[in-house]
């Protein structure tokens, strides 16, 4: 040891006369120097000496360390660290604005993350994200402190706050009466007449060439806005839907709490929605009344809390995130597959319409519970999921923890990118980014895999995962029995037949079409 830092010692004095009698270049020598050794130490000497630890990615510089590269293509920058280290699916580390994220690409240390309900912590991500969403702190604390416990299980209203999105959406009498109210919608927007103006691109008689973009974003919101939040919300802003796409395309500066300079389209678009969500809270009581038993309960919780109608509108806005940023995705992306398709869609089509044909006899909910049942319906949902779902679990080391025999740093974050297991070829084979309908259809198996976990797993297990699936399915079934869907002849440049998916942007549910790409379909009134 004496002699290695003997020799550190000469070899410093060494480069140091490099620089000359000049100051700069000294500087310059000393700083590379440093780095050289900073470089030897991280990435050679730490890995052999604390083995008991997730080995870093390596990169050149200290605290920017993957920033760059994770803000230019998340899914690219995992995916090359895990061939870097041979893909073995061992967690391994990144840098991101100098704070320690670990990685965890496999399922069985998915599992374990699942497990270690105490130590590793949705809690402080919530946190952020209530910050990030411009809760003042007097209101943070209210859903945290034990001042504001509000159960006999003494959980902080942030956390009844959960159970009461479980208790809504898991199955039973609550989940029955959302779906019903969500599921009606659907059936009462699928028709000629209620297809919304600002979707139809252009119309000759009984014939529209529409933008599928649109006509999922428009039919999805409508069905859960008014189902959770009745209709005044709507009334009282006309224009949500709008600025709340475009608050989603770029939520994903909030998750990385990017500057606000750079991030001046994602605050504007919240800040109109949260005045929105304001304005809905600050209504009396009696005109929200047909509000779902989820947002009546949470907004007596909070009210009974002391936050204001302001906060509370900037809390629930979250929850309005969760319930409405990914299924109409997952209905956009399954009509584009069927429509390009003309087997699939007449394979779909021999399921489904008898079903359709006893709409009459069958509840929307009924009918839904039918679809789920339907084989091929359901293979191209699942083959859907699998290849546009970048869902992520957060969380954070606030207790002691490890990942089999590797010890993770307190207060570092833990991310669980479930589409490097989405995509592994050894568990779905060899065309694992092609979509490819027939997968789930002749290897039914796979929907019980390990690795196919788009609705993430453990207590955050996805609590909307089957209002989601019936809502998706019911929307797919009465476009196609209801109209007669072609592909429309291309009234701009935004149209593709298959737009490209947006994988560089991060993103944590189901991810959109490229920014301007759309796909223009020709509906006939049948
Ligand atoms: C295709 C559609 C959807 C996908 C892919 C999806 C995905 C996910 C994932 C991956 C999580 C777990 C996050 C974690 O572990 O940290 C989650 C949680 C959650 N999702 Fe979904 N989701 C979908 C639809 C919905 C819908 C329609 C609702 C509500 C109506 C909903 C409500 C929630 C809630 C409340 C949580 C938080 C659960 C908790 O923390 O206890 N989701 N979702």
């Amino acid at each position: 040891m004496a002699r290695l830092l003997r020799r550190i010692d000469s070899l410093f004095f060494s480069l140091l006369s490099l620089g000359g009698k000049n100051p700069t270049s000294r500087i310059c020598v000393l700083l590379f120097f440093s780095w050289f050794l900073w470089r030897i130490w991280k990435f050679s000497v730490a890995p052999k000496w604390y083995p008991n630890r997730p080995k870093t990615y390596p990169y050149w510089i200290p605290f920017v360390g993957h920033t760059l590269s994770f803000f230019r293509d998340g899914d690219g920058t995992i995916m090359r660290a895990r061939m870097y280290f041979k893909n073995d699916r061992a967690p391994f580390k990144l840098v991101i604005m100098g704070e320690t994220v670990y990685v965890v690409t496999s399922p069985q240390d998915t599992a374990s993350v699942h497990r270690q309900i105490e130590n590793l912590s949705m809690d402080n991500w919530i946190k952020e994200l209530m910050v990030q969403f411009g809760a003042t702190s007097a209101s943070i604390n209210a859903m945290w402190s034990p001042k504001a416990m509000q159960s006999a299980s003494k959980e902080p209203l942030a956390h009844v706050c959960q159970l009461l999105f479980r208790l809504q959406l898991n199955p039973g009498e609550y989940s029955n009466q959302v779906q019903e109210r969500v599921l009606r919608k659907i059936h009462e927007r699928m028709t000629w007449e209620e297809m919304p103006t600002s979707m139809i691109l252009s119309e000759a008689h009984n014939s529209r060439v529409i933008s599928l973009l649109h006509w999922s974003q428009n039919v999805l919101l409508q069905g859960a806005t008014t189902s959770f939040f009745g209709k005044a919300l709507l009334e009282v802003e006309p224009e949500l839907f709008k600025y709340f796409f475009k608050f989603d395309e770029s939520s994903w500066k909030l998750s990385y709490r990017i500057p606000p300079l750079l991030a001046k389209d994602l605050l504007r678009a919240k800040s109109f929605a949260q005045d929105a969500m304001q304005r809905y809270f600050d209504l009396p009581a009696a005109s929200r009344a047909d509000a779902s038993w989820l947002v009546q309960s949470i907004e007596a919780k909070m009210r009974a809390s002391g936050i204001p109608s302001r906060d509370i509108g900037r809390l629930v806005l979250m929850f309005y995130w969760t319930i409405n940023a990914n299924a109409w995705k997952s209905s956009f992306w399954m009509l584009t597959y069927i429509i390009n398709d003309s087997n699939l869609r007449q394979s779909i089509l021999d399921e489904v319409t008898p079903l359709l044909a006893n709409n009459s006899l069958l509840s929307p909910v009924e009918l839904a519970a039918q679809l789920c049942e339907c084989l091929c319906l359901t293979s191209v949902y699942n083959e859907v999921l699998r290849l546009t779902a970048s869902s992520v679990s957060v969380r954070t080391v606030v207790g002691p923890a490890a990942i089999g025999d590797l010890v993770l740093e307190k207060d570092a974050r833990i991310v669980v990118p479930y589409r490097q297991m989405l995509l592994d070829e050894a568990v779905f084979g060899p065309d694992t980014n092609e979509f490819n309908h027939e997968r789930f259809l002749q290897n039914p198996s796979l929907a019980k895999s390990s690795s196919f976990k788009p609705f993430g797993g453990g207590v955050t297990l996805c609590p909307g995962r089957q209002l989601a699936q019936r809502e998706v399915l019911s929307f797919v079934a009465l476009a196609l029995c209801k109209f007669d869907l072609n592909m429309g002849e291309p009234l701009s440049n935004s149209h593709r037949n298959v737009p490209e998916l947006e994988a560089r942007i991060p993103c944590i549910g189901i991810m959109g079409p490229v920014a301007g790409q759309d796909v223009h379909t020709r509906v006939i009134r049948v």
